[in-house]
């Protein structure tokens, strides 16, 4: 067939795609988007003790850590070049009450755990999560009254506890909690405690998701949780009132935003991007993470590969880091692919 008059010449009128996806150089010449170590954000897991690393059963690859081991991780994620890592405390039940309260005491693990990590590894960040459902009895993230959540008293909790992290040395304030005026309420308590450069990265959009249970056995909330989280997280079937609820955490002062979960809220990531400009981050479940791994295992899917991909797809959709159970591997592979 005569080549400059072909049919799909015609159709196209000479335009064809595939010719800047010909070769490897083209496609790297071209590439949009790109996933580096210094979009990750690594989450890790807390026990009391010493010299434990415990295995999650639902989460290959992830172990709860006692604190010394903590600062070791700390120290190979940043020997990776991985900027910052998020710490989350499975507690000892009998420590855990109807309001949360060990969550103020200034040396509970989430604090030993800032003190001995920022000691030993100054250079990386440390993000707290400053939700109460590690410390609750009954593993909702605030305060329950009558079997309700109840907003304002939680948010008072809330803001105490953010300046005993940040007292701690915590550098990011995370809270995770969805109640209304935390952020406002964290921020007004840092900067009364002279805490002007601790940051706030706001779980701004927060929604009511089954892809959380991996996690809840990783803490230690899973068998404790009483109902669900619908009072005050949000519903995945509802995108603007979750830009909504985002609008209100930046007028309060939040430095950076997170949409949560990953994966199945692109959408989110990319309408946050836009309307805010502020960072965003995804943050890249426990669900999403034991999908990959138990796919990979029975060697349904290339699992490597699919890691890397779901990572990158968070940097198309906008965001500016992805928080990610992933991360010590993905900076392995990024460093020698
Ligand atoms: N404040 C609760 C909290 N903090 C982190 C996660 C989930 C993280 C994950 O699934 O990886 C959750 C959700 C929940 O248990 O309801």
């Amino acid at each position: 067939m005569n080549g400059s008059t072909n049919l799909v010449d015609r159709i196209t009128g000479h335009r064809r795609m595939r010719r800047n996806r010909k070769a490897d150089w083209t496609r790297r010449l071209v590439q949009e988007n790109r996933l580096t170590v210094d979009d990750l954000i690594w989450p890790i897991f807390i026990v009391p003790g010493n010299g434990i690393v415990d295995p999650i059963e639902a989460m290959p690859g992830v172990n709860r850590m006692s604190v010394d081991k903590a600062v070791e991780a700390a120290k190979e994620a940043a020997d990776l070049g991985i900027p910052a890592i998020a710490t989350f405390p499975n507690i000892d039940v009998a420590l855990r009450d109807e309001t949360g309260s060990h969550s103020l005491a200034p040396d509970n693990l989430i604090n030993q755990a800032t003190r001995a990590i920022k000691k030993a590894v100054p250079h990386i960040g440390v993000i707290t999560d400053v939700a109460l459902d590690p410390f609750t009895s009954h593993g909702h993230d605030g305060i329950l009254r009558d079997g309700e959540i109840v907003n304002d008293e939680t948010v008072e909790a809330i803001a105490r506890a953010a300046v005993i992290q940040a007292n701690a040395g915590s550098d990011i304030i995370a809270p995770s909690d969805m109640m209304d005026g935390r952020i406002g309420a964290i921020r007004e308590a840092l900067d009364a405690s002279g805490h002007q450069t601790v940051g706030i990265m706001s779980y701004a959009t927060k929604f009511a998701s089954a892809f959380y249970g991996p996690y809840r056995e990783a803490i230690g909330t899973g068998g404790l949780l009483k109902g669900d989280k619908k009072t005050y997280y949000i519903d995945p079937a509802n995108g603007t009132e979750a830009i909504r609820d985002a609008a209100l955490d930046v007028e309060e002062g939040a430095d950076m935003l997170m949409v949560k979960p990953g994966l199945a809220y692109l959408d989110i990531c990319w309408r946050m991007k836009e309307a805010f400009g502020l960072p965003v981050f995804a943050y890249q479940v426990s669900g999403e993470y034991t999908q990959v791994k138990a796919a990979a295992a029975n060697g349904w899917i290339d699992g490597e590969r699919v890691m890397l991909e779901t990572l990158l797809a968070f940097k198309r959709a906008g965001c500016d880091g992805i928080l990610t159970y992933f991360a010590v591997e993905a900076a392995k592979l990024l460093q020698n692919p």
